[in-house]
């Protein structure tokens, strides 16, 4: 059986959706922010379809120059992934996460439980086209650093404190060349033991709270 989780200001924002649903015999089910972001532990991955869909937001007027932390992840396939930087993106303070290429559905199960309930409450946009994603960026007043293990700049040496949309890469090939020519800087977190990488989720935890406790270092 499907069940439709919505919250007000879903209901509000997309009657035709949930006037569908019920005239499809779906269960409609109230549901508040805060409750909202717990779903991922009450429900099973299975059993969350498309809830999530109402907060895909087109690229087009997603930033604007207030944006100050975002992450673009390039062909992320692994939904767990892509769901854990979406809750650490949505912990560091990020104003959107912007998914490329042949990355994985936000919206997929497996995403939304990794995910804590942040795919509920953080802007999530989705688009074939990073050339159009780091445009996008850009015109926001972004820096574009992205996160490459082969990059010759450390990290340490980068202030990530300004305005940045840290990109990442597939769990298997990384960035494609392309997009290391396109960004601004390619920032390399440095190993110090035997791994050859990390997890991507991993390095998007150490770039994103990088930038973000920088941008919130007190002063004095
Ligand atoms: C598992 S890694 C991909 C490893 C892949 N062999 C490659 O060629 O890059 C997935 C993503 O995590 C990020 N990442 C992993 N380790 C990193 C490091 N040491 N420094 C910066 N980013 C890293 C990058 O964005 C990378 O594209």
């Amino acid at each position: 059986m499907h069940e439709l989780f919505v919250t007000e200001r879903a209901a509000q924002a997309h009657p035709d959706l949930v006037g569908s649903a019920r005239e499809a015999g779906v269960r409609v089910s109230p549901i508040t922010d805060r409750a909202a972001a717990g779903l991922s532990e009450t429900v099973t991955p299975q059993g969350i379809v498309a809830v999530c869909a109402l907060l895909d937001r087109p690229l087009d007027g997603l930033l604007d120059d207030t944006a100050r932390l975002v992450a673009v992840l390039d062909g992320v396939a692994d939904p767990g992934n892509a769901g854990t930087v979406i809750r650490v993106a949505d912990a560091a303070g990020a104003d959107a996460v912007i998914l490329t290429g042949d990355s994985v559905d936000p919206h997929n199960g497996k995403c939304v439980r990794a995910s804590a309930g942040s795919v509920f409450h953080l802007p999530l946009s989705r688009t074939r086209d990073i050339a159009a994603a780091l445009a996008a960026c850009r015109a926001a007043g972004l820096r574009l650093l992205a996160a490459h293990g082969y990059a010759e700049t450390e990290l340490g040496a980068v202030d990530a404190a300004g305005p940045t949309a840290w990109v990442f890469g597939n769990e298997a090939h990384g960035l494609a060349p392309g997009v290391l020519a396109a960004v601004d800087l390619p920032v390399r977190i440095p190993l110090y033991g035997a791994a050859e990488s990390l997890n991507l989720a991993t390095a998007a935890a150490v770039c994103l709270y990088t930038s973000a406790m920088a941008a919130r270092r007190p002063v004095g």
